[in-house]
């Protein structure tokens, strides 16, 4: 498979009921390669007849799904695993050219973690009981049954990735799924739906969409849909939320963050400054769980930021398909003028820009990683999810100052903490309040732990037996073995 290279330009906008479907009626949408700015394809947006077409075949195949045993059903998603791993480099590629990323990154974080998604749920599929609950003379059972039609709509930093987790753990639970990829990166999830086909999943349980806002709202509303799973920013999640509570719809949200790390003065440098690298620079710094507010205790701030200057200049930039490479482009134009905008922001409201947060004179979307030093809380780039390769870092002095501090933020994505103290390690993780956090780490995403915020980051979660909950309902069975009394 190693020779084999995808064509950027697909055979078709959409993937419904079991093969590529085209209407050129849609509003065209160009895909951009963030590396260049070329156009290196065209999808166009669905209309109402395909819009119509994914959802009745999606009920008209979830039926039938729901029916075969969640072993068979597992046995199709492990099968997709074992092809997306053995593809794992043509689709790494047009995730780069889709999205940007360096190829280094894409071979390891992208299609082979939608693998390990398709492969876990189909391994517990088979797991998928409810339980027998003893009354006495009488029982009950419960039923796990699945939720029927869900939606998922997808950011467009992680669009493989968002894809598998999304599908895997909603088709385990014998749900049909229409996703609806990023308009800034419609691609992969093209092939995301060829490959589950090819494994045997019958027509119809996973559909592609193509569109922006509008479709994915169109989606959200329809009253044949019973879930939506959404992966974007707070004010999307808002209006979508808002959408499908009309409907009384089942939702996960997986949104926005601003989240802090923590690094005590005992912390191992090297291991604290690599744990900031990768919560603010890989994927270029577009990562929902970034730790973009660094907050390290006064005696080591100095020496954490000049490390933390000198590993920068390891940042390889160039071309992203270069293996060699280990920085890449931002995704678009306007992703470019937003942390543009964020870095004029910075030097204005008083912090030191240390290095980096260049513009490249060259075509594509390129800014060089920036490191701030002097952030202050109210700062906007200490406020607001900026989405971009911009590190600030924040001193403070006492535990409880810097938990205090760091939990100062409406979103509650991640959290990381740098300490040899292990009971202050656990201390500090049991106060933050953040849904994914990190001991001395930082954006580890295995398939096996729940992913997901608290406050405005989110509702519920994704990922290992967690997601199951969110695809799923119970029927419970109340079993009456002896006569019914009843007073008349
Ligand atoms: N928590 C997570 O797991 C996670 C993962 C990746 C990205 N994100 C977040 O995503 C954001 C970046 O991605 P983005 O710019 O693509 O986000 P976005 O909110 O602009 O768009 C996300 C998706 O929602 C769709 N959409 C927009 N308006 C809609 C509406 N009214 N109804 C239905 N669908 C609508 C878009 O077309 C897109 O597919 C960041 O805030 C980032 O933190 C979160
Ligand atoms: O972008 C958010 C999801 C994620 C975190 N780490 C890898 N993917």
């Amino acid at each position: 498979m190693d020779d084999l290279i995808y064509d950027t330009q697909p055979q078709a906008s959409h993937f419904v009921d079991g093969a590529y479907l085209e209407d050129t009626d849609g509003i065209p949408i160009d895909v951009i390669y963030p590396a260049t700015g070329e156009v290196i394809g065209r999808v166009h947006a669905a209309t109402d007849e395909v819009i119509d077409k994914a959802i009745e075949s999606g009920r008209r195949a979830q039926a039938e799904w729901a029916a075969m045993s969640p072993r068979e059903r597992g046995r199709v998603l492990t099968r997709a695993a074992q092809i997306m791993r053995e593809r794992n480099r043509p689709l790494s590629i047009l995730e780069t050219q889709d999205t940007g990323k360096p190829l280094q990154e894409t071979l390891v974080a992208d299609a082979t973690s939608g693998a390990d998604a398709l492969e876990y749920f189909g391994g517990i599929a088979a797991g998928l009981t409810g339980e027998h609950i003893p009354l006495g003379a009488d029982w009950a059972y419960t039923i796990r049954e699945p939720l029927g039609l869900c939606v998922g709509i997808g950011a467009w930093n992680y669009p493989t990735q968002i894809a598998c987790w999304k599908a895997a753990p909603a088709l385990a639970c014998g749900n049909a799924m229409i996703f609806k990829p990023s308009e800034t990166t419609p691609l992969s999830a093209l092939k995301v739906a060829e490959i589950l086909h090819e494994a045997g999943l019958p027509s119809g349980l996973f559909n592609v969409v193509q569109g922006a806002g509008e479709v994915g709202g169109r989606l959200t509303t329809d009253p044949r849909v019973d879930k939506v799973s959404l992966t974007g920013s707070v004010p999307t999640g808002r209006k979508v939320y808002a959408a499908a509570a009309d409907g009384l719809k089942h939702v996960t949200m997986e949104l926005g963050g601003k989240s802090p790390i923590l690094i005590f003065d005992d912390a191992d440098l090297e291991d604290a400054v690599g744990g900031a690298i990768m919560g603010n620079f890989y994927s270029s710094g577009q990562i929902c769980s970034n730790g973009t507010r660094v907050f390290v205790q006064k005696g080591l701030k100095d020496r954490f930021v000049a490390r933390m200057e000198e590993r920068l200049k390891g940042a390889v930039i160039g071309d992203p398909l270069n293996e060699a490479t280990n920085f890449g482009p931002l995704v678009s134009a306007r992703q470019m003028e937003i942390v543009e905008g964020y870095l004029k922001a910075g030097v204005a409201e008083g912090a030191r820009l240390v290095t980096g947060g260049e513009r490249l004179d060259r075509d594509g979307f390129w800014i060089t990683p920036a490191l701030f030093d002097g952030v202050t809380d109210e700062m906007s780039i200490a406020r607001e999810e900026i989405f971009g390769p911009v590190l600030s870092v924040l001193e403070f002095e006492t535990e409880e100052e810097g938990i205090a501090r760091a939990n100062a933020t409406e979103y509650g994505l991640s959290a990381g903490v740098f300490t040899r103290d292990i009971s202050r390690a656990h201390r500090v993780i049991g106060k933050l309040e953040a849904g994914t956090c990190f001991i001395n780490s930082y954006n580890d995403a295995p398939v096996e732990m729940p992913f997901g915020g608290v406050k405005m980051s989110g509702v519920g979660r994704e990922n290992a037996k967690a997601a199951l909950e969110h695809y799923s309902q119970l029927k419970s069975v109340y079993v009456r073995m002896g006569r019914v009394e009843a007073p008349f």
